[in-house]
């Protein structure tokens, strides 16, 4: 039987970034209580994907040094085949990949990656699965899966997975900065140093605080300890404003006026550094391919 006959479909996976993040206690599992503000970027990675009338899953390219079970692409489509095989339905698919966001990012890129299969495998499967059922599904692969599923900008809570969406939040301009290191989320999280109690916020304080730049990652201090270059990064986006770390790092952004402004700086930077710039979005672009605009 001929297993590439029908269309691809071709959907976003965002970046995010955390326009801020406190930790304010640890679980009894070691998992960490945050409170975050979540926004996306429009820019990230590329997914395609074409069903297939077996349930054979293939990845093009695969990413180099991770094996194929591992990659979270896989291991949400995984995911979503056991709920198709428990309704007697028979899926695979073959699945496309442009990466363009760097792995330990602090973007969000794996987990993005895992949201946009889920979703785009739920419509092509028409497995029917609400977004509230798929981000539980979700969290099992990563903290971050459910905020990509629901596909709002939104405050966030738990250990990410109480989330109130928030419409509303300024979409700035972004330049972002990504040092040539990794940053590893499991040894941050467990950092003697990490600060663990800083105090709960209500999110009415935590916007205001944002809406004012005053505001802080909990991770930044720990995560440029372990990685220099993530401080020394800060300190020339410092000069141009007030940059702060995305989730547990690598990467550091600086919200500017405009994107002539963000060219700008991005300028005066050493060429060696690797940076983008991208608008922030309230709405992910995942689900603007998927469902529309709202
Ligand atoms: C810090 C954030 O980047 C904020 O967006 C995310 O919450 C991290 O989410 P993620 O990369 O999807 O993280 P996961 O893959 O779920 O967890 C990696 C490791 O980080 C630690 N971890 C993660 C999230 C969390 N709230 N508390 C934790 O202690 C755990 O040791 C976990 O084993
Ligand atoms: N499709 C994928 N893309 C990126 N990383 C993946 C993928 N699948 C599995 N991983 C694993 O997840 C790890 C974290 O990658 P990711 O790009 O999501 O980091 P991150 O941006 O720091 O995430 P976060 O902000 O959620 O902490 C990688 O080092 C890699 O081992």
């Amino acid at each position: 039987m001929d297993n590439n006959t029908t269309a691809w479909l071709t959907v976003p996976a965002p970046a995010k970034l955390n326009l801020m993040l406190h930790i304010t206690g640890r679980r009894e599992d070691g998992y960490h209580e945050l409170q975050t503000i979540f926004q996306f970027l429009d820019y990230g990675d590329q997914l395609s994907f074409q069903i297939r009338t077996d349930d054979t899953l293939t990845l093009t390219p695969e990413i180099s040094g991770l094996n194929f079970e591992d990659n979270l692409i896989i291991k949400a489509a995984r995911s979503l085949q056991s709920h198709a095989n428990a309704r007697g339905k028979n899926c695979g698919a073959n699945i496309r990949l442009e990466k363009t966001l760097p792995m330990g990012g602090g973007l969000g890129g794996g987990s993005s990656d895992a949201a946009t299969t889920m979703l785009a495998l739920n419509v092509l499967w028409q497995l029917e699965l609400s977004l509230e059922e798929l981000a539980k599904i979700g969290v099992k692969l990563g903290a971050d899966v459910p905020v990509f599923i629901k596909g709002q900008a939104c405050w966030a809570e738990g250990i990410g997975e109480k989330i109130i969406p928030l419409p509303d939040l300024a979409e700035n301009w972004f330049l972002v900065a990504c040092p040539n290191v990794h940053s590893d989320t499991k040894e941050i999280f467990s950092h003697k140093e990490l600060t663990r109690d800083s105090q709960i916020l209500n999110m009415r304080h935590a916007l205001e605080g944002q809406a004012a730049n005053n505001s802080r990652n909990d991770c930044q201090l720990v995560a440029s300890k372990l990685n220099p270059e993530i401080g020394k990064t800060l300190n020339l986006l410092n000069k141009f404003g007030s940059a702060k770390m995305t989730g547990t790092g690598a990467c550091v952004f600086l919200s500017v006026a405009s994107e002539n402004k963000a060219t700008q700086v991005a300028n005066k930077l050493p060429a060696e550094l690797t940076t983008f710039i991208a608008k922030g979005t309230n709405l992910s672009s995942a689900h603007k391919v998927l469902f529309g605009s709202v």
